[in-house]
């Protein structure tokens, strides 16, 4: 497993070893050794799938309370991920990163607790699968424009489609301090494996 920095504190980039043959691929997909030395020292509680088509923008979102740490993925299709960190008083408050991840890469990325997630479908669909470290609290849930100004996102595509709730969502600085999360320090214990 290769661990890539992302230059966001704790967002990585996980790159597994794939294994093709004539049949197709075998990717182990969670060893939870390997993330525990590395980068995520998290356990993991709720398992999430999601199928949507192209254009589909999802996000961008984060709860308040049982803050969720995200590691995603995508099984089949192609999209293109963001991570943006609305920790209020952190040094990177307001920076995103962004990167595709497809069923080629069979990459994944850990969005830590305290930050905003979203992401675009670039293919005719894509099913996104993501393991989170807390379990879903609607009521707490945050939304922020996926196309906030400010914050800047270079989506590969301008053509999106959002569901209601997404459609209605704030910029970040229109967010109530009490709506952002806490900085807390994460830390930096990368090794690659
Ligand atoms: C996220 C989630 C949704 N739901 C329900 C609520 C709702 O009726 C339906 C669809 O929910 P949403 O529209 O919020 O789904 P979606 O827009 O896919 O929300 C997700 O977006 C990505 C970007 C994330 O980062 C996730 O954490 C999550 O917020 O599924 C659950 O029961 N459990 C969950 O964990």
């Amino acid at each position: 497993m290769k661990i890539i920095e992302t230059g966001l504190p704790g967002v990585v980039i996980f790159e597994p070893k794939v294994f093709r043959d004539q049949r197709g691929f075998f990717v182990e997909t969670f060893r939870e050794t390997t993330l525990r030395t590395s980068a995520i020292n998290e356990t993991f509680v709720q398992d999430n799938h999601s199928r949507s088509s192209k254009g589909i923008l999802r996000g961008l979102h984060y709860q308040l309370i049982q803050p969720q740490g995200k590691l995603v993925r995508v099984s089949r299709g192609k999209v293109f991920d963001v991570a943006v960190d609305v920790r209020k008083n952190s040094p990177t408050f307001g920076q995103w990163f962004g990167t595709v991840l497809d069923d080629e890469n069979l990459r994944m990325i850990y969005v830590p607790p305290g930050y905003a997630h979203g992401f675009v479908v670039l293919s005719e669909e894509a099913d996104f699968i993501y393991r989170c470290t807390n379990y879903y609290h609607a009521d707490s849930e945050q939304c922020i424009a996926w196309n906030d100004p400010e914050i800047g996102i270079q989506w590969p595509v301008s053509d999106v489609s959002l569901s209601t709730k997404d459609q209605s969502a704030p910029n970040l600085s229109q967010q109530a301090v009490e709506k952002l999360p806490n900085y807390i320090p994460i830390q930096d214990n990368l090794c690659a494996i």
